[in-house]
């Protein structure tokens, strides 16, 4: 057998114990075959290779495992964080129409749909209360820390019953307020600041006093991981309790579903005077080092798709510190849209945007896909 029929003897191989399970990797394997017959037969010739040599890319990605150790970091289940919504409804258990697959549940509803997901190996969820109660909203979001709300309820719950399962909170009063935004209104109808700050880290206290083992405001009021961080270490548990900062949240049209899922979408107005406007990736840095110099543990990016640089921007900053990125419920939903489309394969785009998501810099990801995930990985 000649060399160059030795080559594609081996490349040929190769691209049968390819997993083939797409066309394109096929044809790449294809394509590195007639590339190993001309590097071969250009070797025969000991003529000069230098300059094709350094032009011959496939041979590092023409097994699935190698295309693998192309990449800084593969998605693992430890990445992965569920978001949950949670109701003051008990036996509650309903699907949300703009968030495919998605349920609302109340506290009994909990144990029974996580327990197979924690065999699964699922290690953390993060919890959104939904009061359905008209009565249980305010002006001040008074039930937010309520000790017999869905929240509270299910942080104890799921610590003496999970006692692996590793316990984020979203930290906000818009789910709880009767005007629907993420904090205490003055009378101009704008965001009290400093009446905003002492309450959300009330909020979070409460939380954390309950077990939480993670708090993460998604307020953006101005001031308030330093609030909270100075809250836990006066409660003496801050040694225990991770403030993960929803740093460079972005306001804009990714959120609806979400806003479905939980009630909270605004009586009036927006909250472009809080959440930070897209283009705005100077304020979003702004943030990030703000949060870093009043104590945040994790600084998390939202939404994650069209924000990537500012998930790069994020890694870039704060290099000592874990990075979150958030995709958020518009974006599930989209890639729901379009798989069931026919535009692309729900499974492979799931993967795709999360590869995105971690090459920008991400090392935990909050995500919809969890429980899908759990299968595929
Ligand atoms: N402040 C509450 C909150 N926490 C997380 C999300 C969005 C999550 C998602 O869309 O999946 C929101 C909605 C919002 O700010 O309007
Ligand atoms: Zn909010
Ligand atoms: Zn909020």
């Amino acid at each position: 057998m000649s060399f160059s029929n030795l080559v594609s003897d081996i490349a040929f191989r190769d691209a049968r114990v390819d997993d083939g399970s797409s066309q394109v990797s096929h044809a790449r394997s294809h394509r590195s075959h007639a590339t190993a017959r001309s590097y071969a037969s250009t070797a025969a010739t000991s003529v000069s290779i230098s300059g094709e040599v350094s032009s011959q890319l496939h041979s590092g990605y023409s097994h699935p495992l190698t295309r693998a150790w192309q990449a800084d970091r593969q998605l693992t289940k430890d990445m992965l964080i569920y978001p949950l919504f949670i109701t003051d409804n008990p036996d509650e258990e309903t699907s949300i129409p703009s968030l495919p697959n998605q349920y609302r549940r109340g506290i009994n509803r909990l144990v029974p749909f996580l327990a197979p997901l924690v065999r699964k190996g699922l290690r953390s969820v993060m919890l959104f209360g939904v009061p359905l109660q008209p009565s249980a909203k305010d002006a001040l979001g008074t039930a937010a820390d309520d000790p017999d709300g869905p929240v509270v309820q299910a942080i104890r719950l799921l610590r003496s019953r999970f006692p692996q399962l590793y316990i984020t909170t979203d930290v906000c009063l818009c789910e709880y307020t009767s005007h629907g935004h993420c904090g205490i209104l003055r009378e101009d109808g704008s965001l009290d600041n400093a009446q905003s700050v002492d309450r959300i880290s009330d909020v979070a206290i409460a939380y954390a006093a309950a077990g939480a083992h993670c708090v993460a405001p998604s307020d953006m009021n101005d001031g308030r991981i330093r609030a909270i961080k100075l809250k836990l270490i006066e409660a003496g548990m801050a040694h225990r309790v991770l403030l993960m900062s929803y740093s460079a949240k972005f306001s804009g049209c990714l959120y609806g579903p979400f806003r479905d899922a939980a009630g909270s979408c605004p009586s009036f107005g927006d909250r472009r005077c809080y959440q930070l406007p897209p283009g705005g990736r100077g304020l979003a840095r702004r943030a990030i080092q703000r949060d870093m110099a009043e104590g945040a543990d994790i600084i998390m990016v939202k939404p994650a798709s069209s924000y990537l640089d500012i998930i790069r921007d994020a890694k870039d900053l704060a290099p000592d510190l874990p990075v979150a990125a958030y995709q958020v419920s518009g974006e599930f939903a989209m890639i729901h849209a379009a798989a069931k489309a026919g535009v692309f394969n729900l499974k492979d785009m799931a993967f795709e945007s999360t590869e995105g998501i971690l090459r920008a810099g991400a090392g935990i990801v909050i995500s919809y896909f969890v429980p899908e995930f759990l299968d595929w990985l």
